[in-house]
């Protein structure tokens, strides 16, 4: 069942367009996952999915709800990560909780939460005294106390060191697993290749490609790449002549053998056939940013750059 269904979606800053033309459903308990560079139109989508802001064409529905009109009712059932900043400095962990669970009819323990979130002994340490990765999980708590149906997630891992930011994979895995649909917006490829079941690629506003982070690197048609050593060379027309393989190439003792198909076993069994005495003989996979270059044209790397806290 799709929770998010957006069609034709356009959303313009004085004429120019930030969303032009984007849809996409999102399904119930899936990690769905909004990747493109820097100014692609991700946060303003965002926006209208929360009903902050109000698209210039096209249709929202959020569990059949207009993001906008119902946007109190929403409210229960959305969870929204909150921006850095957006809690006063003071206020303390157990307060900041038990403000946020005011806001809701029902919602979940907080106790519970904070156990789950590892910051069970920091219910009375003040916001500005957190770490970087607890006030993060603190954002993620604020963002599910509510017991939310979806939880908008922007830049979760922004900032985070790499433990941390494994560990808050985990607990995104976690939530998910509670049967909460995770809209995760990131310029991590690696966060989105680990973490998301489906992924939309937005550039200039555009949907450039939608799929599973497997499908997308398929998608990208890039060529499979195997790479070993052989000590005594040999010659390069006994792998060249292999339907698998599109070029062979040697630099510094080191050979690289690109193709198609099931190369790794095709070049491995030429090797033993011709009695050539392969080492570090390995597959390279190819990556969710090498996919996303291709698709697009242009790396995410200069919009990778972590902020720090
Ligand atoms: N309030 C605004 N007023 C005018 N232009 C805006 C406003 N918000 C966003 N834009 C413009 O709309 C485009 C899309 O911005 P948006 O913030 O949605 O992109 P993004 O993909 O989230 O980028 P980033 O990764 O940098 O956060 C950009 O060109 C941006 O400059």
């Amino acid at each position: 069942m799709a929770v998010i269904e957006i069609e034709g979606l356009r959303k313009s800053y004085g004429g120019s367009a930030a969303v032009d033309g984007l849809s996409f459903t999102v399904e119930e308990g899936e990690i769905f996952g909004i990747v493109g560079p820097n100014g692609a139109g991700k946060t303003t989508t965002v926006e209208c999915i929360e009903g902050i802001r109000v698209p210039n064409a096209g249709r929202v529905s959020v569990l059949g709800l207009d993001p906008h009109r119902d946007r109190a009712r929403l409210r229960r059932l959305v969870g929204v990560q909150l921006q850095h900043g957006a809690l006063p400095g003071q206020l303390r962990v157990g307060e900041a909780l038990a403000l946020y669970r005011s806001f809701y009819r029902d919602s979940a323990d907080p106790e519970r939460l904070l156990a789950d979130l590892g910051l069970a002994d920091k219910r009375r340490t003040a916001f500005d005294d957190l770490s970087g990765g607890q006030a993060q999980r603190l954002s993620i708590a604020l963002a599910l106390i509510g017991k939310p149906r979806i939880a908008v997630l922007d830049e979760l891992t922004t900032g985070l060191d790499p433990q941390a930011r494994r560990d808050t994979w985990q607990l995104i895995e976690e939530i998910r697993d509670t049967g909460v649909t995770v809209l995760l917006v990131t310029h991590f490829m690696e966060e989105a290749q680990r973490l998301c079941d489906r992924i939309a690629i937005i550039d200039h506003g555009r949907l450039v490609a939608l799929d599973t982070p497997d499908g997308l690197i398929a998608r990208a048609g890039l060529p499979r790449r195997v790479r070993f050593r052989a000590a005594g060379g040999f010659d390069d027309s006994l792998l060249a002549s292999l339907p698998e393989v599109t070029t062979v190439a040697t630099e510094r003792g080191e050979t690289e053998v690109t193709g198609t198909g099931d190369l790794l076993q095709a070049v491995s069994s030429a090797l033993v056939h011709h009695g050539i005495a392969a080492t570090e003989t390995r597959l390279e996979t190819t990556s969710l940013d090498d996919a996303f270059l291709a698709l697009t044209g242009r790396g995410l790397s200069a919009t990778e750059q972590e902020t720090t806290r």
